[in-house]
């Protein structure tokens, strides 16, 4: 028999698509009608004319099929502006301490912060972002992006979404392309205006995306930094230090000369360096030769120069044919690469937890 108690949790299998929390948690489910196998219920949804209301009503209708319902009838409703307000403050505490400190930054939160960066532009640290994180959600962990190479934001773009984040009043719900949450600066500007920010700006600008954004419970954070030792690498190291960083470069000589600045600085802020990421590394032909476009040798001894290794070798290869996106299939040879990466970090952080 179909009670109110079988029923709520059901629901508790439905998430809001938008906040990543289940409907029941939100206290959006209210005045459940039980007649035999017939249900009705109303929904409240955060604000009128949600557009993921289909996604939600296909979710809880299944999870509802899958217990026994026979025929479901939902009423969907808006909350209230009070209660809006109560669900945003009870994000916010979820995110933030009384101090207004971003709780990701406390020194036992369990996120693991990877800053990406390069010397040069160009040389695939946006590539190298989004597949180690893309590889790392495959893996089931939960990660964020943050793009915070704030005047070159590419991520959006190369994850090929074209969503905006959802804004509860400040709070901005990061929006999730291949099982990653991201947030950037380019969901914030109008047709690609560049953005103009300088000094003081800038120095509140990743505080404020970490602060203002829900991104909720995740494992890892990784910061597509832009190339070289600007402002914002500064502001990165001073606002999260506990940071670790993977140097991206190819195996040019010039590139791997100037990322050595980024290696060092990195070595200046105390910030851990995971290692070096010989992007671009070869070209393999069909039949098996590897051709080194950019000769050889620049990313191990840049790995030499900050006593650090090189995690991994990625060859010059195409994402998906088609698809416009960057992330590669997970079982190409690139991305192959990704998963193995995602594994020794992964497997570095399991391991630090059972030593501290
Ligand atoms: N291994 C690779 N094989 C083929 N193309 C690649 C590879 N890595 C990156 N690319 C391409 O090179 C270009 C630059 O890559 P990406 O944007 O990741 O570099 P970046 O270092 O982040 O650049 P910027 O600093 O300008 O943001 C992109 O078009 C990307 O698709």
């Amino acid at each position: 028999m179909l009670t109110n108690e079988i029923i709520l949790n059901a629901l508790k299998k439905v998430d809001d698509p938008e906040l990543h929390q289940n409907i029941v948690a939100l206290n959006m489910v209210r005045n459940i009608q039980i007649e035999g196998t017939h249900i009705s219920l109303d929904v409240i949804l955060t604000i009128q004319g949600c557009p993921l209301k289909a996604k939600i009503q296909q979710d809880i209708e299944h999870a509802l099929e899958n217990i026994g319902a026979s025929s479901i009838s939902i009423k969907f409703g808006a909350m209230t502006a009070d209660e809006r307000r109560n669900l945003i403050s009870a994000l916010k505490s979820q995110n933030v301490t009384d101090q207004g400190m971003p709780k990701m930054l406390l020194p036992n939160s369990g996120v693991e912060f990877i800053a990406v960066t390069s010397g040069k532009g160009g040389v695939g640290k946006s590539t190298v972002t989004i597949n180690l994180a893309v590889a790392l959600a495959r893996l089931g962990r939960k990660v964020g992006i943050l793009d915070a190479d704030i005047y070159g934001f590419s991520i959006p773009a190369m994850m090929k979404t074209t969503q905006k984040p959802t804004m509860l009043d400040q709070t901005a719900i990061p929006v999730v392309s291949e099982g990653v949450k991201i947030m950037s600066m380019g969901f914030f500007t109008k047709d690609n205006q560049p953005v103009m920010w300088r000094g003081p700006l800038l120095n509140k600008w990743i505080r404020n995306f970490l602060v203002n954004t829900h991104w909720g419970d995740i494992d890892y954070l990784l910061l597509d930094l832009p190339p070289g030792t600007g402002d914002v690498a500064i502001d990165v190291a001073a606002t999260i230090p506990q940071a670790q960083e993977i140097i991206v470069t190819t195996p040019h000589n010039v590139a791997s000369h100037v990322a050595l600045r980024a290696g060092l600085m990195a070595h200046h802020t105390k910030h851990t360096i995971l290692g070096v990421v010989e992007n671009m590394a070869y070209f393999e032909n069909a039949e098996g030769e590897k051709h080194y476009l950019f000769g050889q040798g620049g990313a191990e001894k840049l790995a030499n120069e900050l006593y650090t290794n090189v995690i991994a070798r990625i060859p010059f290869a195409r994402p998906e044919e088609n698809t416009g996106s960057s992330v590669y299939d997970e079982f190409s040879i690139v991305g192959e690469v990704f998963t193995h990466l995602a594994e020794v970090i992964i497997y570095q952080k399991d391991n630090k937890l059972v030593r501290s």
